[in-house]
């Protein structure tokens, strides 16, 4: 993985608009913050087009979706692709409801993402295989390389499944991130959190894959050093101890 990239992140401190769900507004603020990117979370359709022009990327998540954050959302993501800037899609919960399907499907008639990010359900679910579901969880079984591969080229994206293995695909190509704690699953808003975090990675002069990448390995290691501190004795204490993570170096994560 690339450090640069991290550090880079870092120095530039790339201010990313969230319209995430309001089940993970604070954790999402906080880890995105603890890893050093600059958080805004802002929901109104008065201001979305205005401050997306004032970001360095969009974060779109529809965990918990109104009428008027859809509009919101459509406003800011025109705004990130008339800038330039990365627009992250992450469909919550895409398969539960007519109403989330629709609303996913109007987001990307009207915005280009940067990148599609999700779980095996989800992403499965927007190229029209099915996967067992349960709300905004996946529990089935799915192959994430065809659905990573399929996500990327119907939508012209990156895309990445998440899971215990994390699968990505641009172009042709594949990659898979193997980092990771199934602590992390027990901890809601994980994927969405990484969400903003591959968003600022995003923003960054790596590469699409370098981008994905490292987002994708840097949070599984931060995950892997939470997790083996004496002082985790389950998701609770973990979900603090993994923001610490979030803040530290990459040399800090690996060490054992
Ligand atoms: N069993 C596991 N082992 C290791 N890492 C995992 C496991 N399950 C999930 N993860 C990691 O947790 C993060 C979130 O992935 P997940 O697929 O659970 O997202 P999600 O379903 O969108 O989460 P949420 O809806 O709660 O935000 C990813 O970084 C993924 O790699
Ligand atoms: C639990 C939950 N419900 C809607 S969004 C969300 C956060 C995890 O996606």
């Amino acid at each position: 993985m690339s450090i640069k990239l991290v550090n880079e992140v870092r120095e530039k401190q790339p201010l990313i608009h969230n319209l995430t769900n309001q089940v993970v507004m604070n954790f999402s603020a906080n880890g995105l913050l603890a890893f050093g990117g600059s958080p805004i979370m802002a929901m109104a359709e008065e201001e979305a087009w205005d401050i997306a022009q004032l970001s360095d990327g969009v974060l779109i998540n529809i965990g918990t979706l109104t009428e008027p954050h859809l509009r919101a959302m459509i406003l800011a993501g025109k705004a990130a692709n008339e800038k330039g800037i990365p627009v992250v899609i992450d469909p919550v919960g895409v398969g539960a409801t007519s109403f989330r399907a629709k609303a996913f499907e109007q987001i990307v008639s009207e915005v280009q993402p940067t990148a599609i990010k999700g779980n095996t359900g989800e992403l499965a679910h927007i190229i029209g295989v099915s996967v067992a579901t349960k709300g905004v969880d996946s529990i089935g079984e799915g192959d994430n390389e065809t659905i990573a591969m399929q996500v990327a080229e119907k939508y012209n994206t990156l895309a990445i499944v998440t899971g215990e293995v994390d699968t990505i695909s641009y172009g042709q190509e594949v990659v898979k991130n193997e980092t990771g704690h199934d602590l992390l699953a027990k901890v809601t808003g994980s994927g969405c959190l990484l969400g903003s975090i591959l968003t600022a990675c995003l923003s960054t002069s790596g590469t699409r894959f370098d981008q994905a990448h490292a987002a994708t390995r840097f949070y599984g290691l931060a995950a892997e050093k939470a997790a083996r501190l004496t002082s985790v004795n389950g998701p609770g204490t973990f979900a603090a101890r993994f923001i610490d993570a979030l803040a530290m170096d990459l040399t800090q994560l690996e060490e054992r």
